[in-house]
């Protein structure tokens, strides 16, 4: 019995980049998604079953949580990925941001952990847990304060929730720590050769890159309360 991997804001980006590769190894694959795109139809008719969710309020994360167990009563891995990259400097409602940046990066993976907990432990074999965390997990961010402390915080979920689900029940949990893998499409000629400056490769790879990593960890039998840094040689610089 094959038991489905949870991805969440798998509409878009390395999220649908992580989906499509999945689907294509044959895994069954749940993405949830908060804005209708056409990649959900897409996704839709490769196989996926696809949730809408916003984990802005209680009522989102719960109720994707019950949507979950009405489809599958085990999990081969849950990827959080759903995230907004937002800045001071485009509001003057700290607190907002803060709070919205906490609820998405933290609060969001730290329930549905502890909620989908029994399913990935149910799984025929290990199983896994994925935090898309940020290079800046490790040295913060002038321009995105709120968004680089819960994505710390997601990565200390990941010390948290690896030493909770080991070795009673076989789940193992990591962060992954993109730095530059994908352009926005507003990104101006400008922003895009200052930011490929920040790595020692002064490359920007692609969602395949963080595709590879997810399936690195998917593979392991060893590897759990890691970070894996996909940052060019940024921290070097
Ligand atoms: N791209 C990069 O270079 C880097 C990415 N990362 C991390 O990797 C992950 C994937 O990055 P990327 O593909 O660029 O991500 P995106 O910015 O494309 O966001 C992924 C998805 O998250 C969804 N989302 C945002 N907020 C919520 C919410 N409240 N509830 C439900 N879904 C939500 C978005 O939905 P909607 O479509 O409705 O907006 C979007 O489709 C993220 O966690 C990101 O922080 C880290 C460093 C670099
Ligand atoms: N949710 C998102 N988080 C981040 C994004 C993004 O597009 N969506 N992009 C980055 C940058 O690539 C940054 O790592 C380099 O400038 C960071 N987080």
């Amino acid at each position: 019995m094959t038991s489905p991997i949870l991805i969440t804001g798998g509409a878009q980006r390395l999220g649908l980049a992580i989906a499509k590769d999945l689907i294509a190894q044959q895994h069954e694959v749940i993405i949830t998604y908060r804005t209708k795109k056409p990649a959900v139809d897409e996704l839709k008719a490769l196989g996926a079953v696809v949730i809408q969710a916003d984990f802005a309020t209680q009522d989102g994360i719960t109720t994707l949580i019950s949507d979950v167990k009405s489809q599958t009563k085990t999990l081969r891995a849950v990827i959080h990925n759903a995230s907004d990259w937002d800045q001071e400097a485009d509001t003057n409602d700290y607190n907002q941001l803060f709070q919205k940046m906490m609820q998405v990066h933290a609060n969001t993976p730290y329930q549905l952990n502890l909620a989908l907990q029994n399913m990935l432990a149910s799984n025929d074999v290990v199983s896994d847990i994925i935090h898309m965390t940020d290079y800046v997990q490790i040295k913060g961010s002038k321009k995105h304060i709120a968004y680089a402390a819960s994505k710390a915080a997601l990565h200390n979920l990941t010390l948290s929730f690896s030493a909770l689900l080991a070795p009673k029940v076989k789940v193992k949990v990591n962060s992954i720590a993109p730095a530059l893998v994908m352009f926005n499409d507003h990104d101006s000629p400008i922003y895009r050769a200052k930011a490929l400056k920040k790595s020692l490769l002064e490359v920007c790879p692609g969602p395949q890159e963080a595709v590879k990593a997810v399936n690195y960890l998917l593979s392991s039998d060893y590897v759990t309360g890691q970070t894996l840094h996909l940052d060019g040689g940024r921290h070097l610089k």
